[in-house]
């Protein structure tokens, strides 16, 4: 298995996107750790620039993270089986894990970015550490009305209703190359908003890079960059 995986979205598959219906109707005990499956699904070939060493860290720590997501039904709404990466951030060992993947996975399949752009909330918790990590600026996007000054704004829908986004006026400088980062991509929703104030700023979308991606919710077929992520799938235990 490639510790790298990506493909390359088809805008034209956006219809597919829509809303979910979910995966398994189990009741999964919110108490007891799932597993999503690790690693990913299509498209995932090796470059020759890969290091085996760094591919093989990589997937021991696809295995430690994916062995900390809890799944808990019904939240924030009926039908919702919700991811709960929290855990990941209770352990300063996972935590660690979590951003060093990161690091492996968009060190070796991208150019460096200028930027990194994190989403509110689940984004900040790792966006500021990957960039820091990566040498490079970080930059948020915010849900309407949190930031100070000019600013784009976004409307979007994700799985469990709709929002707005927004980004500064100065966040982004024209030509200046970005990758967007968040915890989970489901619908695609909240990525695409966040892909589309970029470029509305004159950014260049590098990619997309997220921990988790449900992916029967075909939420990348929103996405017209580079997307990867490190777990995929939902699964609920019995
Ligand atoms: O692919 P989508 O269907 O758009 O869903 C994914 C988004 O939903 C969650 O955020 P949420 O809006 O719940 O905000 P939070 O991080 O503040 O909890 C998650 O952190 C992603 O940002
Ligand atoms: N099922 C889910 N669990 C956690 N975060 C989400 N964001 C969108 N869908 C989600």
């Amino acid at each position: 298995m490639s510790g790298l995986a990506h493909t390359r979205s088809h805008p034209n598959d956006s219809q597919a996107a829509a809303t979910g219906s979910h995966p398994p109707a189990h009741k999964p005990d919110p108490t007891v750790q799932h597993a999503a499956q690790g690693g990913l699904s299509a498209a995932s070939a090796s470059s020759p620039s890969q290091q085996p060493d760094a591919l093989n860290e990589l997937e021991s720590l696809k295995l430690k993270l994916k062995s900390a997501l809890r799944q808990f039904p019904d939240f924030p709404s009926p039908g919702i089986l919700f991811e709960d990466i929290l855990p990941i951030f209770a352990d300063p060992a996972l935590h660690d894990a979590l951003v060093r993947a990161l690091e492996l996975h968009v060190s070796q399949a991208y150019e460096k970015p200028d930027v990194i752009v994190g989403l509110e909330a689940r984004g900040f918790l790792f966006g500021p550490s990957l960039a820091l990590r990566l040498g490079v600026g970080f930059a948020p996007v915010r849900k309407k009305g949190k930031l100070p000054g000019p600013c784009e704004t976004a409307g979007y829908q994700k799985e469990y209703g709709e929002d707005f986004f927004q980004i500064q006026a100065d966040a982004i400088k024209p030509g200046q190359k970005v990758l967007i980062v968040d915890d989970i991509i489901a619908t695609g929703g909240s990525a695409a908003a966040a892909g589309a104030l970029v470029k509305k700023l004159g950014g260049q979308v590098l990619g997309y890079a997220f921990l988790l991606e449900l992916d029967f919710l075909k939420g990348r077929a929103k996405l017209d960059a580079r997307v990867d992520t490190l777990l995929t799938g939902q699964m609920a235990k019995e």
